[in-house]
């Protein structure tokens, strides 16, 4: 890995010819991941050039690693000019990797901002006043939402020619009824916002559509699994959000990378009166729980199948179960099951949580074909149902940003 400065060097890639795109962006606490999309006379394509800059946490060691379609990813350090923060200097790569010379002339930035609210039930056109109302959900997606702003912010300063569009992880379940979203609280907490939301609606959206046109049965009832970093189940019917498993915030639900997904409401009643302050439940429940808390190990599901630790184990098993639980809980909702499917890096690679799983949901008709999953590897859609299995399984691989950039391309032609 060399350290010359991105903006006067040549990342070696090469591009697909692409003469308009849109630049999806999702911007985490210490990572950037972007991909360029090309927009066609009437449909977004497949992302072409990508990458992700890392390293973006104050005192890290910010890199960027950018990657055409079939080609190797080109990783090299970020260099920051003067007064710049990493995150800064991320952007500035970023964008001299997407502009080249010859490269696309780009119509918008979409960015993935996990939370709309109760304000926003779709993609929206990011101006000072939707600034203001999108900062005020910070709170409620400490993780991510601050990070996802920072972004659009830095965006907006270094392209303030661009439309930047937000695209909200919340919008797909706006469809779910009024039992799914409602706490049993007293009445005015649900009026004043507090209530269910659920998230990754991105990639539940990408899924949908992928299945739709793979098989007939997608029409019917779907149980979804984005099982990344963050993990969620989604109940779909005729293609709309019936239920989902994260809520309010995306704390709730499944067990994940380092957060420990739903806890009984007690035992933060029981941390507080022990003395534990909010800024530290928050740390506790978002960054210090969920695969790492549980195994002492690693929050990454690859390095704990590596692992002969006894807490490797046992978080792999508690994820797991948690999966299975919740798998029981969404069926109910659908009243059964047509499709399952499979998203997310956990999702989509490990073959032994497939395995598991499915096995566990024998009862609901569930088989799968242990070569097809074995062959499963996210680089394509694949189905993984054996032939009596009375569910269809899939594995879809995810793509947030093609949703966000077809978002983008819709507002701006809707402007028009
Ligand atoms: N081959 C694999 N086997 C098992 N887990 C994997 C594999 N590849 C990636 N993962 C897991 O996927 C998770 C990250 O998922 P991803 O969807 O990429 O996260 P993010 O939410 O950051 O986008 C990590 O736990 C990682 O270990
Ligand atoms: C909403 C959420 O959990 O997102 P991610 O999986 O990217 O952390
Ligand atoms: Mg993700």
């Amino acid at each position: 890995m060399n350290a010359r400065d991105p903006q006067t060097s040549d990342i070696a890639v090469t591009h697909a010819p692409m003469r308009q795109a849109v630049l999806s962006v999702n911007a985490g606490s210490s990572s950037l991941k972007f991909a360029v999309y090309p927009v066609g006379a009437d449909e977004v394509g497949e992302a072409g050039l990508s990458g992700l800059a890392e390293g973006l946490e104050p005192g890290g060691q910010p890199s960027i690693s950018v990657k055409s379609p079939g080609a190797a990813s080109v990783k090299q350090a970020l260099t920051l000019r003067e007064g710049e923060t990493p995150f800064d200097a991320a952007l500035r790569a970023v964008i001299a990797a997407v502009e080249h010379d010859g490269g696309p002339r780009l119509l918008a930035v979409a960015h993935r901002v996990v939370h709309g609210g109760s304000h926003y039930a779709a993609s929206v056109l990011i101006d000072d006043a939707v600034l203001a109302i999108l900062d005020s959900l910070c709170p409620l997606a400490p993780l991510h939402q601050p990070a996802n702003l920072t972004g659009v912010r830095a965006f907006r300063r270094a392209r303030p020619d661009l439309p930047q569009v937000a695209c909200f992880d919340t919008a797909f379940h706006a469809t779910t009824p009024d039992v799914e979203q409602r706490f049993a609280l007293p009445d005015s907490f649900n009026d004043e916002g507090v209530r269910r939301y659920g998230f990754h609606g991105l990639s539940y959206q990408y899924v949908s559509g992928v299945l739709a046109r793979a098989t007939p049965r997608a029409g019917g009832r779907m149980l979804l699994a984005h099982l990344g970093n963050g993990a969620s189940l989604c109940a779909v019917r005729e293609g709309r959000s019936i239920a989902t498993t994260m809520g309010f915030s995306a704390l709730d639900g499944l067990m994940m990378g380092t957060r420990s997904g739903a806890i009984d409401a007690g035992v933060l009643l029981h941390l507080m009166r022990a003395g534990w302050t909010a800024a530290a439940i928050e740390k506790l429940l978002y960054k210090q729980s969920g695969l790492l808390g549980v195994s002492g190990v690693s929050a990454d599901m690859r390095t704990l199948r590596a692992s002969t630790e006894a807490g490797a184990a046992r978080a792999i098993a508690l994820f797991t179960y948690r999966v299975v639980r919740e798998c029981g809980a969404l069926s109910a909702c659908l009243g059964g099951v047509d499709v399952l499917g499979f998203t997310g890096g956990i999702g989509e690679h490990d073959v032994a949580l497939r395995a598991d799983v499915c096995a566990a949901l024998g009862h609901l008709g569930v088989r799968i074909d242990a070569a097809a999953n074995r062959c499963a590897d996210g680089s394509t859609v694949a189905a993984i149902h054996a032939a009596d299995s009375a569910v269809e399984v899939w594995v879809v691989p995810t793509d947030e940003g093609r949703v966000a950039a077809r978002d983008a391309m819709a507002l701006l032609h809707a402007g028009r």
